[in-house]
């Protein structure tokens, strides 16, 4: 039996990182898969990890329309036996059903990875849409911590340094990196500092060193 598996975690988990591996493990094993992937931040068609591993990607735009992709593979003599759908939850709703669609009537087996919710903490509809329908919904095993020592649970976006909970839904970046202030960036972090806005930055301006774990470092 086929399976649609949602693998999701919050930014910086080693989503992309499992994704790879997947691919590499059903391949060493002779099974034949696609990649595909939607505006990954190394580029169009590419599937990138932060721990320096790249695959080529078939992009996934919001008129992509992966039924009819695999249908003309197969009838053009083409074998598909599992798909890697990283950046799911930029996918459309409808994706999402065409991807089940494969599991159930050409068994072939759906690997997606993504973040659940976005920087408002509400879930992507391509995200909402997997957990309605995937077999199982995993939560990534490594554990992406916010600055107090907590599991991260959420997602933040910090506009100039500064945390925002207003703006499109999609905007590209990546974790927020002291040596190189960018004007959008991103931070893990647990629901309480979430909640709060408090970001590593503000902690470090406005908690004194001995509140802060691991005395203040990071
Ligand atoms: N220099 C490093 N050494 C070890 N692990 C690293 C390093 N850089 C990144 N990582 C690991 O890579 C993870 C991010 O992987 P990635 O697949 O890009 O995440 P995601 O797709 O979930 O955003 C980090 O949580 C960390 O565990
Ligand atoms: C929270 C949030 C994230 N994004 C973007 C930022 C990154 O380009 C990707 C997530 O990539 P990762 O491999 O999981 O690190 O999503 C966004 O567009 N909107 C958001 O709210």
């Amino acid at each position: 039996m086929a399976d649609l598996l949602y693998f999701t975690g919050t930014m910086d988990c080693g989503k992309s990182t499992l994704a790879l591996q997947m691919d590499h493990n059903h391949k060493t094993r002779g099974r034949l898969g696609k990649i595909f992937t939607s505006n990954d931040r190394a580029g169009e068609s590419t599937l990138s990890s932060r721990l320096g591993l790249e695959a080529a990607a078939i992009e996934v735009r919001p008129d992509f329309d992966f039924w009819q992709y695999v249908v003309d593979e197969l009838t053009h003599g083409g074998r598909i036996d599992y798909v890697v759908c990283d950046e799911a939850q930029f996918y459309q709703r409808e994706q999402v059903e065409q991807l089940a669609r494969l599991v159930d009537e050409l068994q072939i087996d759906v690997f997606c990875f993504g973040i659940l919710t976005d920087f408002r903490a509400m879930l992507f509809p391509g995200s909402a849409r997997l957990v309605e329908l995937a077999d199982r919904t995993e939560l990534l095993q490594v554990e992406a911590l916010c600055w107090c020592g907590e599991r991260a649970t959420h997602n933040a976006r910090t506009v100039a340094g500064e945390m925002v909970t207003e703006g499109e839904q999609l905007v590209l970046g990546d974790m927020e990196d002291p040596e190189n202030v960018v004007e959008t960036a991103y931070e893990v972090l647990c629901r309480r500092h979430h909640r709060r806005k408090l970001t590593a930055a503000r902690a470090r301006a406005t908690l004194s060193p001995e509140v802060l774990p691991f005395g203040g470092a990071g």
